[in-house]
């Protein structure tokens, strides 16, 4: 097994240390649903319950957990074992579909959070291919030859996951008070994009994070991971972290920057970090759904009043994409940008 090198290595403060917290997250069971608007009586009670639901963890956690999602295990496992598959190349191979700066789409085993070398290997794909971020930057997919079936089975899974993606978003719109449909303009063509991680067993993984303490900031990130687990969230109520149960069954669900912004504070993106360990691999794929680069994101109006004045100025999402992904890729020497950057004081 490879050594730690120290690019790898945390501050001693930032370093995972022991996690006791049971899980306690919400699992929202969306079993029986139909998706499309409840017609009789019963369908409207389940509808309500559930966005009731969605809310109490949108704004106690910022994070849930769902099943029965309605995604077919097939469309899972086969991204799953393509994306193992092209893991075990040799790095000469992998780097064919190196993201670079310019394109932002890729292999890469070389990302910084919060400045220091994540324990893990990516690879990052738009759902729609190619999206242009401004007309000097345009991001187009690198598909790789290797394994062959890597294409189908990645752009399978994206299809499958925006479906879902735009009906979590009208469920969390819908429980804030908002029309459920209110948001979803902004994601048609949007620019979701769809991350393979694979985090290798380490030998030490005392020193290291797959991932390091971090907030998304895309709308909503939909996680499948394997039974390996390493995923952990800070608790709003007592800050601490806690250790994210790892089921098949599931996908985990977290509030990002953006929704933040439009639910005006409301609902509050969570810190989350992956942690490593000596004896298993361990992959998961997020898909961080994203609207439009034009969008600009504000408040929703329903939430906006001259009691609750807006919390944030609007957050133009080509921008605030870029200002993230610059910190990755280089050290800049200063901490990376974060959303309260747009908070207006009142
Ligand atoms: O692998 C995980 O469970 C989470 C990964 C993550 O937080 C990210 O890629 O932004
Ligand atoms: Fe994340």
């Amino acid at each position: 097994m490879a050594e730690v090198l120290p690019v790898f290595v945390l501050p001693s403060e930032h370093r995972p240390g022991q996690v006791n917290s049971t899980d306690g997250i919400p699992v929202i069971d969306l079993k029986g649903w139909h998706w499309e608007a409840a017609e009789s009586p019963q369908d409207r009670s389940y509808r309500e319950s559930i966005v009731r639901q969605i809310g109490d963890a949108a704004q106690e956690w910022g994070f849930f957990q769902i099943v029965n999602h309605g995604v077919s295990q097939r469309v899972l496992d086969e991204v799953e074992s393509s994306a193992r598959e092209f893991f075990d190349l040799d790095l000469e191979e992998k780097r064919k579909v190196t993201r670079t700066a310019d394109n932002a789409m890729g292999y890469f085993d070389m990302e910084l959070t919060k400045n220091v070398r994540d324990w893990k290997e990516v690879y990052d794909y738009l759902a729609c291919e190619r999206a242009e971020i401004d007309p000097k930057q345009v991001f187009t997919n690198k598909w790789p030859s290797n394994p062959p079936e890597f294409r189908d089975a990645c752009k399978n899974y994206s299809a499958a996951m925006e479906a879902l993606a735009f009906k979590v978003l009208e469920l969390v719109v819908e429980s804030l008070g908002a029309p459920a449909k209110a948001l979803n303009e902004h994601f048609v063509g949007g620019s979701t994009r769809v991350r393979l991680n694979f985090y290798r067993k380490c030998p030490s993984p005392d020193l290291v994070l797959g991932v390091s303490r971090h907030k998304d900031g895309c709308a909503l990130t939909l996680l499948a991971q394997d039974e390996v687990g390493g995923l952990q969230v800070k608790s709003k109520r007592n800050d601490q972290w806690v250790q994210v149960k790892a089921r098949r069954d599931a996908f985990a669900v977290n509030i990002g920057d953006l929704i933040q912004v439009w639910s005006n504070g409301k609902y509050q993106s969570i810190e989350h970090r992956v942690v490593v360990n000596s004896t298993r691999d361990r992959f998961s794929c997020p898909v961080f759904f994203s609207p439009t680069y034009a969008t600009n994101a504000a408040p929703l109006p329903d939430l906006v009043n001259e009691n609750h004045p807006a919390k944030y100025k609007p957050v133009n999402w080509a921008e605030y994409y870029k200002m993230r992904r610059d910190g990755n890729f280089k050290n800049l020497g200063k901490p990376n940008v974060q959303i309260d950057n747009w908070a207006i004081d009142h």
